[in-house]
């Protein structure tokens, strides 16, 4: 063993870590999640745009699905202000003072979300905590849509990074009242949905948002 080269690990070893997933079933019983799947389908028309990647910009090669940024849900947030803590705990973060951003998201046959992060340090930094809650007829009238997230693959030397085509990865079903909670630094995607009839019924409806540090510029005793 030479000073230059004192460990043995191949400067091209990788770390692959399992990302926690808190999913939760059953959250909010069936006569609100009904209700809720309703008004879902309801909003149709000119309420669903193409949903946007960053915010703003269309790219039909990462991500076709449609959109509606208005869809109201509080009693869904409500039942995540309920668990909250017990996902902070589960995921160490802290999301005590928080404000929610949401929207409903809906994928027919053929759409996707390529793999992606909701946040980095220059795109929606303040995001702390994803939840993705999920809306469909029962049985299930689509095949796919799972949520795929990615091991984490860390570099044991500065220099390498893990390879694309070796990522690990754990698939979530979107079923129906279900939720799930992750870091938005989490790689995730949507695996492309099979809807062969295309009714907007039959689609895989996703409220999505986001638990974010307040923007200090919002502060109510800002300049105080
Ligand atoms: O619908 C899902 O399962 C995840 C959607 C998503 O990743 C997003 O909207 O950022
Ligand atoms: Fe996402």
């Amino acid at each position: 063993m030479t000073a230059e080269s004192p460990s043995q690990v191949s400067t091209d070893a990788v770390f692959r870590l399992p990302v926690t997933v808190c999913r939760i079933t059953g959250f909010l019983g069936e006569q609100t999640s009904g209700a809720l799947q309703e008004r879902a389908v309801a909003s149709t028309g000119d309420r669903l745009k193409p949903s946007m990647i960053r915010d703003r910009e269309l790219d039909p090669d990462l991500r076709r699905s449609r959109s509606c940024p208005d869809f109201e849900a509080p009693e869904l947030l409500a039942a995540v202000e309920d668990v909250r803590e017990a996902v902070e705990h589960t995921l160490g973060v802290d999301c005590q003072y928080t404000e929610s951003s949401y929207g409903l998201n809906v994928h027919n046959d053929g759409d996707f979300y390529r793999p992606h992060q909701d946040t980095s340090v220059d795109y929606a930094p303040r995001r702390l905590l994803t939840f993705v809650y999920y809306l469909h007829r029962t049985p299930r009238p689509f095949t796919g849509g799972e949520l795929r997230v990615f091991d984490a693959a860390l570099p044991l030397h500065t220099g390498t990074t893990g390879a694309w085509e070796e990522r690990t990865w754990r698939d979530w079903e979107p079923e129906h009242d279900s939720i799930v909670f992750f870091l938005p630094t989490a790689w995730h995607e949507v695996r492309p949905v099979v809807c062969p009839g295309k009714d907007h019924a039959d689609s895989r409806f996703a409220v999505n948002g986001w638990l974010c540090a307040p923007d200090p510029a919002h502060r109510a005793d800002n300049g105080g």
